[in-house]
Protein backbone atom coordinates (compact mmCIF):
# COMPACT_ATOMS: atom_id res chain seq x y z
CA UNK A 1 0.00 0.00 0.00
CA UNK A 2 1.72 3.14 -0.79
CA UNK A 3 1.95 5.43 1.89
CA UNK A 4 2.86 9.32 1.97
CA UNK A 5 5.32 9.35 4.60
CA UNK A 6 8.10 6.61 3.59
CA UNK A 7 9.47 5.52 0.59
CA UNK A 8 10.44 1.99 -0.23
CA UNK A 9 11.95 0.34 -3.10
CA UNK A 10 13.71 3.31 -4.39
CA UNK A 11 17.40 3.36 -5.62
CA UNK A 12 20.43 5.98 -6.13
CA UNK A 13 20.80 6.82 -9.49
CA UNK A 14 24.47 8.38 -10.20
CA UNK A 15 25.81 10.05 -12.82
CA UNK A 16 29.49 10.21 -14.93
CA UNK A 17 29.83 13.76 -14.22
CA UNK A 18 29.79 14.46 -10.38
CA UNK A 19 30.85 16.75 -7.88
CA UNK A 20 34.59 16.40 -8.37
CA UNK A 21 33.63 17.26 -12.35
CA UNK A 22 31.24 20.19 -11.47
CA UNK A 23 33.90 21.68 -8.36
CA UNK A 24 36.62 21.02 -11.15
CA UNK A 25 34.25 23.30 -13.78
CA UNK A 26 33.99 26.04 -11.00
CA UNK A 27 36.95 26.33 -9.24
CA UNK A 28 36.00 25.97 -6.66
CA UNK A 29 34.37 23.57 -3.50
CA UNK A 30 30.72 23.48 -2.83
CA UNK A 31 30.37 23.95 0.89
CA UNK A 32 27.43 25.33 3.07
CA UNK A 33 27.99 28.46 5.19
CA UNK A 34 25.36 28.30 8.12
CA UNK A 35 24.73 31.86 9.19
CA UNK A 36 22.33 31.86 12.60
CA UNK A 37 21.35 34.43 15.15
CA UNK A 38 18.56 36.89 16.06
CA UNK A 39 15.93 38.39 14.22
CA UNK A 40 18.46 41.72 13.38
CA UNK A 41 21.33 40.25 14.09
CA UNK A 42 22.71 41.08 10.20
CA UNK A 43 22.24 37.49 8.81
CA UNK A 44 20.68 38.66 5.34
CA UNK A 45 23.43 41.31 5.70
CA UNK A 46 26.51 39.37 5.66
CA UNK A 47 24.79 36.70 3.07
CA UNK A 48 24.39 39.38 0.78
CA UNK A 49 27.89 41.17 1.92
CA UNK A 50 29.72 37.75 1.22
CA UNK A 51 27.90 36.86 -2.04
CA UNK A 52 28.75 39.96 -3.74
CA UNK A 53 32.59 39.46 -2.76
CA UNK A 54 32.06 35.88 -3.53
CA UNK A 55 31.17 37.20 -6.85
CA UNK A 56 33.92 39.70 -7.29
CA UNK A 57 36.34 36.65 -6.52
CA UNK A 58 34.61 34.81 -9.44
CA UNK A 59 33.31 32.51 -7.41
CA UNK A 60 29.85 31.29 -7.59
CA UNK A 61 27.29 30.99 -4.47
CA UNK A 62 23.57 31.26 -3.88
CA UNK A 63 21.70 32.48 -1.09
CA UNK A 64 18.92 31.00 0.75
CA UNK A 65 17.48 32.79 3.10
CA UNK A 66 14.91 32.14 5.67
CA UNK A 67 12.42 34.63 4.76
CA UNK A 68 12.60 34.27 1.17
CA UNK A 69 11.80 30.42 1.35
CA UNK A 70 8.79 31.09 3.98
CA UNK A 71 7.18 32.72 0.70
CA UNK A 72 7.70 29.80 -1.47
CA UNK A 73 9.36 26.23 -0.41
CA UNK A 74 8.32 26.79 3.28
CA UNK A 75 5.51 28.33 3.01
CA UNK A 76 3.39 25.99 4.54
CA UNK A 77 4.96 26.63 7.69
CA UNK A 78 4.73 28.54 10.53
CA UNK A 79 7.04 28.99 13.63
CA UNK A 80 6.33 26.47 16.29
CA UNK A 81 8.94 24.63 17.13
CA UNK A 82 7.84 21.62 15.12
CA UNK A 83 7.83 23.78 11.87
CA UNK A 84 10.88 25.54 12.76
CA UNK A 85 12.41 22.33 12.53
CA UNK A 86 11.02 20.80 9.44
CA UNK A 87 12.06 24.85 7.58
CA UNK A 88 15.58 24.01 9.24
CA UNK A 89 15.50 20.46 8.07
CA UNK A 90 14.45 21.28 4.39
CA UNK A 91 16.81 23.92 4.04
CA UNK A 92 19.25 21.64 4.86
CA UNK A 93 18.71 19.37 2.32
CA UNK A 94 18.34 21.90 -0.67
CA UNK A 95 22.16 23.42 0.69
CA UNK A 96 23.39 19.99 0.25
CA UNK A 97 22.34 20.25 -2.93
CA UNK A 98 23.63 23.42 -3.91
CA UNK A 99 26.76 22.07 -2.10
CA UNK A 100 26.64 19.07 -4.27
CA UNK A 101 26.10 21.32 -7.34
CA UNK A 102 30.04 22.65 -6.23
CA UNK A 103 28.44 26.09 -4.83
CA UNK A 104 29.35 27.55 -2.02
CA UNK A 105 25.35 28.05 -0.47
CA UNK A 106 24.36 30.84 2.21
CA UNK A 107 21.99 30.02 4.31
CA UNK A 108 20.99 32.88 6.60
CA UNK A 109 17.93 31.50 9.42
CA UNK A 110 17.52 31.82 12.61
CA UNK A 111 17.48 28.17 13.36
CA UNK A 112 17.43 28.92 16.86
CA UNK A 113 17.97 25.03 18.08
CA UNK A 114 21.11 23.34 17.94
CA UNK A 115 19.76 20.10 17.29
CA UNK A 116 18.61 21.32 14.02
CA UNK A 117 21.58 22.89 12.78
CA UNK A 118 24.09 20.04 14.23
CA UNK A 119 20.77 17.63 11.81
CA UNK A 120 21.88 19.69 8.40
CA UNK A 121 25.94 19.64 9.59
CA UNK A 122 25.75 15.58 9.81
CA UNK A 123 23.97 15.99 6.31
CA UNK A 124 27.14 17.09 4.38
CA UNK A 125 30.75 15.83 4.35
CA UNK A 126 33.24 16.56 7.33
CA UNK A 127 33.75 20.15 7.30
CA UNK A 128 31.51 20.92 4.06
CA UNK A 129 28.72 22.82 7.24
CA UNK A 130 31.02 25.97 7.98
CA UNK A 131 28.19 27.49 11.03
CA UNK A 132 28.59 31.30 11.75
CA UNK A 133 26.85 32.73 14.67
CA UNK A 134 25.99 36.07 14.08
CA UNK A 135 27.07 37.13 18.34
CA UNK A 136 24.67 39.99 18.63
CA UNK A 137 23.29 41.11 21.52
CA UNK A 138 19.50 41.62 22.02
CA UNK A 139 19.12 44.65 22.65
CA UNK A 140 20.92 45.68 20.05
CA UNK A 141 18.67 43.55 17.13
CA UNK A 142 16.04 45.06 19.38
CA UNK A 143 16.91 48.51 18.81
CA UNK A 144 17.80 47.72 14.62
CA UNK A 145 13.96 46.56 14.98
CA UNK A 146 13.94 47.14 10.83
CA UNK A 147 10.89 45.28 10.18
CA UNK A 148 8.85 46.37 13.76
CA UNK A 149 8.51 43.00 14.68
CA UNK A 150 10.22 43.05 17.94
CA UNK A 151 8.29 46.18 18.96
CA UNK A 152 5.01 43.62 17.95
CA UNK A 153 6.47 40.77 20.53
CA UNK A 154 6.81 43.53 22.80
CA UNK A 155 3.67 44.35 22.55
CA UNK A 156 2.19 40.81 22.58
CA UNK A 157 0.53 40.96 19.17
CA UNK A 158 3.13 38.56 17.86
CA UNK A 159 3.62 35.18 20.03
CA UNK A 160 6.72 32.99 20.51
CA UNK A 161 9.13 35.52 19.04
CA UNK A 162 13.06 34.27 18.94
CA UNK A 163 14.65 35.87 22.16
CA UNK A 164 11.86 37.38 23.50
CA UNK A 165 9.09 34.75 24.33
CA UNK A 166 10.60 31.63 22.35
CA UNK A 167 14.41 30.09 22.86
CA UNK A 168 17.43 30.54 20.66
CA UNK A 169 20.23 27.95 21.38
CA UNK A 170 23.74 29.49 20.67
CA UNK A 171 26.33 27.49 18.88
CA UNK A 172 28.79 25.98 21.28
CA UNK A 173 31.51 24.81 18.89
CA UNK A 174 30.32 26.59 15.39
CA UNK A 175 33.46 27.67 12.90
CA UNK A 176 32.80 31.70 12.66
CA UNK A 177 31.91 33.84 15.18
CA UNK A 178 30.93 37.15 14.73
CA UNK A 179 30.69 40.24 17.49
CA UNK A 180 30.87 43.60 18.23
CA UNK A 181 34.18 44.97 18.52
CA UNK A 182 35.69 45.98 22.08
CA UNK A 183 34.53 49.23 22.02
CA UNK A 184 31.26 48.05 20.94
CA UNK A 185 30.80 49.09 17.60
CA UNK A 186 29.82 46.26 14.97
CA UNK A 187 31.89 45.31 12.19
CA UNK A 188 30.94 46.69 8.61
CA UNK A 189 28.81 44.30 5.94
CA UNK A 190 32.47 44.41 4.59
CA UNK A 191 34.28 43.42 7.45
CA UNK A 192 32.01 40.58 8.15
CA UNK A 193 32.14 39.16 4.81
CA UNK A 194 36.17 39.44 4.99
CA UNK A 195 35.94 37.39 8.07
CA UNK A 196 34.59 34.44 6.06
CA UNK A 197 35.91 34.77 3.19
CA UNK A 198 39.33 34.69 5.09
CA UNK A 199 37.89 30.96 6.61
CA UNK A 200 37.04 29.89 3.24
CA UNK A 201 40.35 30.72 1.62
CA UNK A 202 42.49 29.26 4.42
CA UNK A 203 40.50 26.41 4.38
CA UNK A 204 40.77 25.72 0.53
CA UNK A 205 37.30 26.44 -0.55
CA UNK A 206 38.22 28.68 -3.21
CA UNK A 207 40.39 26.67 -5.45
CA UNK A 208 39.76 23.04 -6.99
N1 LIG B 1 7.81 34.30 15.79
C1 LIG B 1 8.85 34.64 15.03
N2 LIG B 1 10.10 34.39 15.47
C2 LIG B 1 11.15 34.74 14.70
N3 LIG B 1 11.06 35.33 13.48
C3 LIG B 1 9.82 35.59 13.00
C4 LIG B 1 8.68 35.26 13.77
N4 LIG B 1 7.58 35.63 13.04
C5 LIG B 1 8.02 36.17 11.90
N5 LIG B 1 9.37 36.14 11.86
C6 LIG B 1 10.14 36.56 10.67
O1 LIG B 1 10.60 35.35 10.10
C7 LIG B 1 12.00 35.40 9.86
C8 LIG B 1 12.69 34.15 10.40
O2 LIG B 1 12.48 33.07 9.57
P1 LIG B 1 13.44 31.82 9.69
O3 LIG B 1 12.96 30.84 8.68
O4 LIG B 1 14.85 32.27 9.60
O5 LIG B 1 13.15 31.28 11.17
S1 LIG B 1 13.53 29.88 11.83
O6 LIG B 1 14.91 29.56 11.41
O7 LIG B 1 12.59 28.87 11.35
O8 LIG B 1 13.42 30.07 13.27
C9 LIG B 1 12.53 36.58 10.61
O9 LIG B 1 13.46 37.18 9.71
P2 LIG B 1 14.88 37.75 10.15
O10 LIG B 1 14.58 39.04 10.83
O11 LIG B 1 15.60 37.96 8.85
O12 LIG B 1 15.59 36.77 11.04
C10 LIG B 1 11.33 37.45 10.91
O13 LIG B 1 11.24 38.47 9.95
N1 LIG C 1 27.26 45.18 10.26
C1 LIG C 1 26.24 46.01 10.31
N2 LIG C 1 26.43 47.29 10.62
C2 LIG C 1 25.38 48.14 10.67
N3 LIG C 1 24.09 47.80 10.44
C3 LIG C 1 23.86 46.51 10.15
C4 LIG C 1 24.90 45.55 10.09
N4 LIG C 1 24.36 44.36 9.79
C5 LIG C 1 23.04 44.56 9.67
N5 LIG C 1 22.74 45.85 9.88
C6 LIG C 1 21.39 46.43 9.84
O1 LIG C 1 20.62 45.76 10.83
C7 LIG C 1 19.33 45.46 10.34
C8 LIG C 1 19.08 43.96 10.42
O2 LIG C 1 19.95 43.31 9.53
P1 LIG C 1 19.49 42.02 8.74
O3 LIG C 1 20.63 41.62 7.89
O4 LIG C 1 18.17 42.22 8.09
O5 LIG C 1 19.33 40.98 9.96
P2 LIG C 1 18.66 39.55 10.00
O6 LIG C 1 18.72 38.98 8.62
O7 LIG C 1 19.49 38.78 10.97
O8 LIG C 1 17.26 39.77 10.48
C9 LIG C 1 19.26 46.02 8.94
O9 LIG C 1 18.63 47.28 8.98
C10 LIG C 1 20.70 46.16 8.52
O10 LIG C 1 20.91 47.21 7.61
Amino acid sequence: MATLSNSTNIFWQDCQIGRPERQQLLNQKGCVVWITGLSGSGKSTLACSLSRELYSRGKLSYVLDGDNLRHGLNKDLGFKTDDRTENIRRTGEVAKLFADAGLICVASLISPYRRDRDTCRFMLPDRNFIEVFMNMPLELCEARDPKGLYKLARAGKIKGFTGIDDPYEPPINCEIEIKQEDSGVCPTPTLMAGQVVTYLEKEGFLEH
